[in-house]
């Protein structure tokens, strides 16, 4: 195999490959562009025109994706996968994925879209390097710009696997990419309904691509992922890779459970307090007059739409920062 298909190895152990280039026997080119970072480019002849920018390790922790990018690339390294795709590979923060940790100072994942400028520090310049690395390779026109960033969720799901689809004013929510995300085992999608600051939200408001943040089940150590099943998904990244996608159905987007953004819950001070169980699930359903949390001076948060939901509750994140998001049902009327 050739060694920059160990992408995740040398990530992982803090090193530079010494030939930064390797061609498989087939043809199909890796070129190694920084830490973590690969791109893959087809044989000659072979290119179909897509740009598929598949990232993991936004947080260090989530390591199912990760190993699932790890088998995509040794495959194609092995010459097994032949791509007709374009690739960026991205393991979003190396320091973290090397302790395990969803970060070392500050989350990643609320640094892009130009946030990392108003902040310093090792992850604030990351999130400007991965900006810049999506750029480059989104650079082309005319071509299909897709971007799926993988994570695993911290604590166990009602709805094991789901997306969140980022918003930016005046584009309307793919139904067509809907019903891709579907055939690859994504059971609901979160539409988004404002800016973000997110990986996702910066390819897809920032640089026109088709962007997804995927949550594929409850976060593990290396090599405990076996309770986690990307079967579906794996299938569906290789049959795109290969530029063999089996049709997508729209009309079962019918099937797909949507949801739409209600409210964020900001955590403001030390006083928050959020009253739910440490180990409540997300998407478990609250009833309106739930008193969902408490902070500084009195203030409440109350639910009040119906139907509501909670996803990613979570009292630990800074202040400042959201402690969960309300969400409700949505209609597939909303996908254009
Ligand atoms: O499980 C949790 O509480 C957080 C899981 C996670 O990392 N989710 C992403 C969602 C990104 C998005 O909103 O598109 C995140 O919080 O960064
Ligand atoms: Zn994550």
């Amino acid at each position: 195999m050739l060694a920059l298909g160990k992408l995740l190895e040398l990530t992982l152990a803090g090193h530079e490959p010494a030939s930064k280039i390797q061609l498989t026997p087939e043809g199909t080119r890796l070129r190694w562009l920084a830490e973590g970072a690969l791109e893959v480019t087809p044989a000659g002849g072979r290119d179909n025109g897509m740009d598929l920018l598949l990232s993991a390790g936004i947080h260090g922790n989530e390591t199912a994706p990760i190993e699932l990018l790890d088998r995509l690339l040794r495959r194609i390294a092995r010459n097994e996968l032949q791509p007709h795709a374009r690739l960026l590979l991205l393991f979003g923060n190396p320091p973290a994925m090397r302790r395990g940790e969803r970060f070392i100072e500050q989350d990643i994942n609320r640094l892009f879209s130009g946030r990392h400028e108003l902040s310093s520090g090792a992850e604030a310049m990351r999130a400007c390097e991965l900006e810049h690395l999506a750029a480059s390779f989104f650079a082309d026109a005319g071509r299909t710009r897709l971007h799926y960033d993988l994570h695993t969720a911290i604590r166990a799901s009602r709805i094991e696997q789901f997306a969140l689809y980022p918003w930016v004013e005046g584009r309307r929510q793919s139904r067509h990419e809907c019903a891709r995300l579907q055939a690859a085992g994504i059971d609901a999608v979160l539409l988004q309904s404002q800016p973000s600051t997110t990986f996702s939200a910066y390819t897809y408001a920032g640089l026109g691509a088709e962007a997804f943040t995927l949550e594929l089940g409850k976060a593990r150590p290396f090599g405990h992922n076996e309770l986690v099943n990307l079967d579906r998904l794996e299938l569906r990244l290789q049959a795109l890779i290969e530029g063999c996608e089996p049709p997508v159905d729209e009309a079962a987007t019918e099937h797909l459970q949507l949801f739409a953004f209600a409210r964020e819950v900001i955590k403001h001070s030390d006083a928050f307090t959020l009253h739910l169980p440490a180990d409540v699930e997300n998407f478990t359903e609250l009833a309106p007059g739930y008193l969902l949390a408490e902070d500084l001076a009195s203030s409440r948060w109350v639910v009040e739409e119906q139907g509501a939901r909670i996803i990613f509750p979570n009292p630990k994140v800074h202040n400042g920062q959201r402690a969960g998001i309300l969400i409700v049902p949505a209609e597939a009327s909303l996908l254009g």
